[in-house]
């Protein structure tokens, strides 16, 4: 475990039965609210990946955005927002998938990425993993590479870890929390 992850989960407040009974919602606005916190955060990504010669950051629609594109801009590469359905312009792909709490789908534009690029993909929380898969699919279907898939919050229990193993993508997690707590 990282030294700063207990600091960072403290600052996740836990809201039950949000937004269905039976969901602790991990809402991450404390942690952004607090400059010294969000800046540990993106200090603590900026040292795990500044050596990994990545080409691009991506990002998962919308809570994913807040800690991409400050990441991506630190590291001097190019941030892709990955977003849900009917907001991309361009030519996209697109991928559904199902949620702890629902259904979306996601798109890419065709042209996010240059062929062979190695990428980073970030999101706030993993869940089910149904979209931080999504997401990987999506980018591998554009000729990139995903190098590891990173979120600030992994809900343990859920089984989104073993799901993106399966499509052999290494996962880091800043910290973690069990449905107990
Ligand atoms: O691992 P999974 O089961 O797929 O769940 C994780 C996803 O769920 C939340 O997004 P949500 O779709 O609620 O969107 P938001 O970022 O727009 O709030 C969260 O930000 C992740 O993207
Ligand atoms: N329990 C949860 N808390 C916050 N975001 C989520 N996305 C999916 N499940 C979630």
């Amino acid at each position: 475990m990282h030294p700063y992850s207990q600091d960072l989960k403290q600052q996740i407040r836990t809201v039950r039965d949000w937004p269905k009974t039976g969901v602790n919602f991990r809402d991450i606005t404390p942690l952004l609210q607090n400059p010294s916190q969000f800046r540990k955060l993106i200090d603590l990504l900026v040292h795990r990946y500044q050596s990994m010669h990545l080409d691009a950051v991506a990002a998962v629609d919308a809570r994913g955005f807040i800690i991409g594109a400050p990441l991506a801009y630190a590291l001097g590469v190019s941030f892709v927002p990955v977003r849900k359905s009917g907001k991309l312009p361009f030519s996209t792909v697109k991928s559904a998938y199902n949620l702890e709490y629902g259904q979306a789908e996601v798109e890419l534009h065709t042209d996010a990425f240059a062929a062979g690029a190695k990428v980073l993909l970030i999101d706030d929380l993993l869940a089910t993993g149904g979209t931080l898969l999504a997401g990987i699919e999506l980018i591998q279907a554009l000729g990139a590479q995903v190098v590891e898939a990173a979120v600030l919050v992994e809900l343990s229990e859920l089984g989104g870890r073993e799901k993106l193993a399966a499509a052999k993508v290494p996962v880091f997690g800043v910290c973690a929390f069990n449905e107990s707590e």
